[in-house]
């Protein structure tokens, strides 16, 4: 089975990641390398801030690194926040803060105007520099208030009229099913078997 570390200080992601890729590789992340410093995402684009992030930690551990780079892009916002998602109400990333920003974004704004997406890029690089990379959407709406409490982010402010609930409200198994996550990475695993990597 490979190793893999997951180049992510986020723990929503971290659980996320580490129950859709349980039996097929040994998870490490960054927990298990407290020196490794802040990384800058200065990409423009989730894939290239995927990138930045898988390079720099398959250099630091010298093991193959697994990034994700994700957020939400509201289309009456013109696809804000974004690459911002996780800075969108500062610095300090802080998903309250950053959900009563988006909810005041798009106050007024009829039912039928708040679609917007999940996005979610995963690069994969060996030390030896060898990558694949790939990306997953989950579609859904913006609710004018927050609605359950699992997940983490964004998650109770998106609701997926398929299932008539928000991502907050389904169990970590519905949400893996369907979500951007767990598309992505059911790719990854299709590109991991393809390539032998
Ligand atoms: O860069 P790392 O260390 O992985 O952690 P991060 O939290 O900074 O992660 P990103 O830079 O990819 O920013 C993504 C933001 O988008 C949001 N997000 C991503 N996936 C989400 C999901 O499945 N549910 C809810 N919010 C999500 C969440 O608020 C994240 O902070
Ligand atoms: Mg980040």
């Amino acid at each position: 089975m490979k190793n893999i570390v997951l180049a992510t200080k986020n723990e929503g992601k971290r659980k996320e990641l580490e129950t859709l890729l349980a039996g097929a590789a040994a998870v490490y992340s960054l927990r298990d390398y407290p020196d490794c410093p802040e990384i800058e995402e200065t990409g423009e684009t989730f894939v290239a801030n995927a990138r930045i992030k898988a390079d720099y930690v398959a250099q630091f551990t010298g093991l193959p690194s697994l990034a994700d780079d994700s957020g939400l892009a509201v289309d009456a916002l013109d696809g804000s926040p974004g690459v911002y998602s996780a800075r969108f109400a500062g610095e300090e990333k802080n998903d309250g803060k950053n959900n009563e920003k988006l909810l005041h974004c798009l106050e007024g704004v009829p039912r039928e105007e708040r679609t917007a997406r999940f996005i979610c890029a995963l690069v994969y690089k060996n030390p030896n520099g060898e990558a694949i990379e790939v990306e997953g959407t989950c579609e859904g709406e913006i609710v004018s208030e927050p609605k359950g409490t699992n997940g983490f982010g964004y998650d109770p402010l998106m609701y997926i009229p398929q299932l008539y609930k928000t991502l907050a409200e389904l169990s970590s198994e519905e949400k893996n099913r369907i979500s951007h996550r767990g598309k992505a990475l059911q790719k990854m695993k299709a590109e991991w078997e393809k390539s032998g990597m």
